[in-house]
């Protein structure tokens, strides 16, 4: 097994919410702390922990993700373990070279250059001049900000601030890579080229990794710590338990209406042979058919219409759609309603939480009637922890 590289034991960090108190409080601490402060584990009023108990261990070659929604204390824990704030209980033990990625532009000095930047943050790593400088034209190349690298930092768009931050954090090969949120500003040749250094890094470095997009964590982290309100609510090397617990906190049963002319509405939509319900959500087992009921009021409809009903997983990214209808449902002066059912069968969506939306056009010229999203959303069961959204049947044998 490799070497232990991170070591976090019960680590606590508080904070206050009013400044003043916070003045106040700083104050107290420092007379008490000559004395030894007793009281680090107890809150006072107006105090509240941004971190709470939180312990792990990393190695070589492991990548840690920490997820939770906005304010559940990643950046802070983060900042702790880059020495950027002290912990008031708890410890941290860290070998080797740091790099970290944490805030947009943090850690370069805007009014330097990019190239003098390099040598400024290569030093603060450790490495000598003449260490830097065998490796700044592989730090420029990667970046790809050759043409602006001795323009000042402060001109620099985020995408270039974040291209150098990551090119010298990570070809540094620094022994703890610490990256914050930052490669979401990175434009999708970056992200990609990122994901390979990691790779490249990733046997020799232990990485600590915070991010709010699931694929991405999924994609990098063999394990995970779910954090809410400073507090580790899940923790382990199940990825895709992790990430599950992560969405479910998310669950949005509002439909709404993004578009209408008002000459259609939908009145009712429903899903039929479910297997259950979980808070609300109906439930499928993976590979049952998935059936649709929908009843439409028709108020002035002049046009035959066509719908068009996709699935979006919990990041609302598409993941599928349904052949629009190439027939009409219903003759139009018939009735003041259209009632169908549409069917797929053998779903294989993989395990997750996936929502609906549909828009309704004229069949002749696609000019739309109605769009609404999240008009219903159901939960696909499996037993594996999958994340990709298609689980496929499959088939083996020996050739
Ligand atoms: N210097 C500070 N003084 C007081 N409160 C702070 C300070 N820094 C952070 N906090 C508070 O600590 C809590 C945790 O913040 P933190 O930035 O660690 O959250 P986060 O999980 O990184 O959130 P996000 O997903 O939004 O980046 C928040 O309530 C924040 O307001």
């Amino acid at each position: 097994m490799n070497e232990v590289l991170i070591s976090v034991e019960n680590l606590s960090k508080k904070f206050c919410k009013d400044l003043k108190t916070s003045l106040w409080y700083g104050v107290k601490d420092l007379a008490s702390g000559l004395s030894g402060n007793r009281n680090e584990r107890e809150l006072r009023p107006k105090e509240f922990w941004a971190i709470k108990d939180i312990s792990f261990e990393l190695r070589r070659g492991e990548c840690l993700g920490l997820i939770g929604h906005n304010g559940a204390g990643k950046s802070t824990l983060l900042k702790i373990l880059n020495g950027l704030i002290n912990p008031d209980a708890g410890k941290v033990t860290i070998k080797g070279r740091v790099g970290a990625l944490i805030e947009l532009g943090a850690g370069f000095n805007p009014i330097l250059s990019g190239r003098e930047n390099i040598y400024n943050n290569g030093a603060i790593l450790g490495f000598t001049r003449k260490e830097i400088n065998e490796k700044i034209e592989e730090i420029i190349d990667f970046a790809e900000i050759r043409e602006f690298i001795d323009m000042p930092v402060q001109n620099y768009s985020s995408g270039m601030k974040v291209r150098l931050g990551f090119a010298v954090a990570a070809q540094m090969q620094p022994d703890v890579l610490i990256i914050d949120e930052v490669l979401a500003v990175g434009d999708l040749g970056f992200v990609l080229k990122c994901f390979k250094q990691i790779d490249t890094i990733l046997p020799k470095t232990a990485i600590v990794f915070v991010s709010h997009s699931m694929p991405m964590v999924s994609r990098i982290c063999n394990q995970i710590i779910l954090m809410d309100r400073g507090e580790s609510i899940f923790q382990g090397e199940d990825v895709g338990k992790a990430i599950d617990k992560y969405y479910t906190r998310f669950v949005d049963n509002e439909s709404n209406v993004v578009f209408t002319d008002g000459s259609i509405d939908l009145e009712d939509i429903e899903l039929l042979d479910t297997f259950g319900y979980e808070k609300n959500i109906p439930q499928l087992r993976w590979g049952d058919n998935l059936k649709l009921a929908f009843k439409f009021k028709i108020n002035s409809l002049v046009a035959i219409p066509a719908f068009h009903i996709s699935i979006f997983d919990k990041e609302q990214r598409p993941v599928a759609i349904f052949e629009p209808n190439v027939e009409e449902l219903i003759s139009l002066n018939d009735s003041d309603r259209i009632e169908f059912i549409v069917e797929h069968k053998n779903l294989q969506l993989s395990k997750g939480i996936y929502s609906i939306n549909i828009v309704v056009s004229k069949m002749a010229n696609n000019e739309p009637l109605l769009r609404m999203n999240g008009i219903a959303s159901f939960q696909v069961l499996h037993q594996t922890d999958t994340w990709p959204p298609f689980l496929l049947k499959s088939s083996y044998q020996s050739i």
